[in-house]
């Protein structure tokens, strides 16, 4: 079975075809980086790399890109709120930092909170600021085409006019009289409250290096437009997949494919959305302050668990964070570990050789991790029941098995962990060996070499080398040791 994917806009379950054979494009949106991450946004990145990893799996060469939306309303106030008198400096906001700066840093924190769940790079993280040449040419394409307009009063701003675009509300299946009015410009110099802003005019107090110059005026662009803009550049004006979170839906992604499509442009082939990280059932947002870090996580599990965790449920579907939630993807990911290192490395089987047909069914069935999951859990039962009745190869070939599918959902760390209770082991071996080397030390200040001597016999058939430096003596393992 061929690949099928939900696709939001048609509401549909459909077969996936690229538009190039061989290689999918994907873009999806990243982090507005006004601060810190959650795990809500951590999960976004952790669902596009799943879909990445089996899309490469199933041998398509993808060309990724997530942005960075590194200016916005919310980052100036921010950078302007720490210039502020009475300003309480906390670690997340330092004092009188410019908006530049803070959101710089903040994309910094972001790559590393994806990375340390192991969310690969996309193959590029465009940042808004860097494509104000690009957006500018996809305003005037609208303007030209009738779709855009200057404001009417002297705010400078540009906004795109819904009621010139028949097809406005077709990936939400609303008609422009139910929709909400866009919150983002002073609706004076609109000619619809509906109609969004691509480029925002400066304001007084603007800090002149978040202003770019333009025919209409300075100013810096709307957010909608961003997307448009750095997705054709990177992946062409048609692209296969479009993703993002489902609270961006809209207006978010109805607007990007209003103002794309009003342009001329194909624009995505598939829009895929993420469902929601909620806590005690509501959105987990940095505005409602319900949030839970990943630092708060990985300071109860390891990384490899809060992957598991956050890549568990399928990507549509909400995830309600509970307390109780990261034990029980430890004890999952244990299960797994434990098997494979009972089992030993020892196989030369490519992943095609010995992935379960059950598990790429569930993959290719709208990314059904939760199914794909229950074929690697079972797996490993199977493989733990053939170690128990000897059966080596089978073991093997199980282990396999499971090798292939953790790499898939990005949990691979596993294969590299140490065994349960190797650390422990260590540690008791060089008790024991310095016990030994103790009593050599008291035989040689004894003149008692005969003893010496045998301590080091005994230390050397147990595949232990001593060497006498002038430090006293250290020992190494003969075979294969540290
Ligand atoms: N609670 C969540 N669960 C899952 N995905 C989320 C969550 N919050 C944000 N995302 C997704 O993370 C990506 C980056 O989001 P963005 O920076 O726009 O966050 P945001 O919605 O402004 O966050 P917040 O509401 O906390 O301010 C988007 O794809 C967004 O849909
Ligand atoms: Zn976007």
């Amino acid at each position: 079975m061929a690949l099928r994917l939900y696709d939001t806009k048609t509401a549909a379950i459909r077969d996936f075809e690229p538009l190039q054979p061989g290689q999918v494009s994907l873009y999806y949106c990243g982090a507005t980086v006004q601060g810190a991450p959650h795990v809500g946004h951590i999960r976004s990145g952790v669902v596009f790399d799943i879909l990445t990893r089996w899309l490469e799996y199933t041998g398509y060469r993808v060309t990724s890109v997530r942005n960075v939306t590194d200016v916005d309303d919310k980052i100036l106030q921010k950078a302007a709120a720490s210039y502020a008198p009475g300003f309480e400096p906390s670690e997340d906001y330092p004092a009188e930092e410019p908006w530049f700066a803070l959101a710089y840093r903040f994309e910094q924190v972001f790559n590393a909170a994806y990375g340390a769940v192991g969310v690969s790079r996309p193959t590029y993280e465009p940042r808004a600021t860097g494509h104000i040449t690009e957006m500018h040419a996809l305003i005037q394409r609208l303007i030209d085409a009738g779709h855009a307009y200057p404001a009417t009063d002297d705010s400078g701003d540009v906004y795109f006019d819904v009621r010139s675009w028949q097809r406005y509300g077709e990936l939400t299946h609303q008609s422009v009289e139910d929709m909400q009015d866009a919150p983002d410009a002073d609706p004076r110099g609109k000619r619809d409250r509906r109609d969004f802003a691509l480029w925002k005019g400066d304001k007084p107090d603007d800090p002149t290096t978040a202003a770019w110059d333009s025919p209409w005026g300075r100013g810096r662009p709307g957010w909608h437009l961003e997307c448009s803009a750095m997705s054709t550049k990177y992946l062409g004006s048609t692209f296969d997949i479009h993703g993002g979170g489902l609270d961006l839906r809209f207006p978010h992604h109805e607007n990007e494919l209003a103002q794309s499509a009003a342009a001329g442009d194909g624009f995505a082939r598939f829009w895929l959305h993420n469902g929601m990280v909620t806590y005690e059932g509501e959105k987990m947002s940095k505005s409602i302050g319900n949030i839970i870090t990943p630092e708060e996580m990985h300071a109860v599990a390891r990384p490899v668990a809060v992957r598991y965790y956050l890549g568990q449920a399928h990507y549509r579907s909400q995830l309600d964070y509970k307390p109780g939630s990261l034990p029980e993807a430890e004890a999952a990911v244990e299960r797994i570990e434990n098997f494979l290192n009972r089992a030993g490395a020892d196989y030369e089987y490519t992943a095609a050789e010995v992935m379960p047909d059950a598990f790429v069914a569930a993959m290719n069935d709208d990314l059904n991790v939760p199914a794909a999951l229950a074929v690697l859990h079972e797996t490993v039962r199977t493989g733990n029941s053939a170690l128990d009745a000897g059966d080596d190869d089978a073991a093997v070939r199980h282990a396999a098995a499971v090798q292939a599918m953790i790499t898939v959902l990005g949990l691979e760390e596993l294969r590299a962990a140490e065994p349960a209770g190797a650390a422990a082991a260590e540690e008791a071996l060089a008790n024991l060996v310095q016990q030994q080397l103790d009593a050599r030390a008291e035989a040689k200040a004894a003149k008692d070499f005969d003893t010496a001597d045998a301590l080091r016999s005994r230390l050397a058939a147990a595949g232990i080398e001593v060497e006498d430096t002038p430090q006293g003596a250290t020992w190494s393992l003969t075979k294969g040791g540290v």
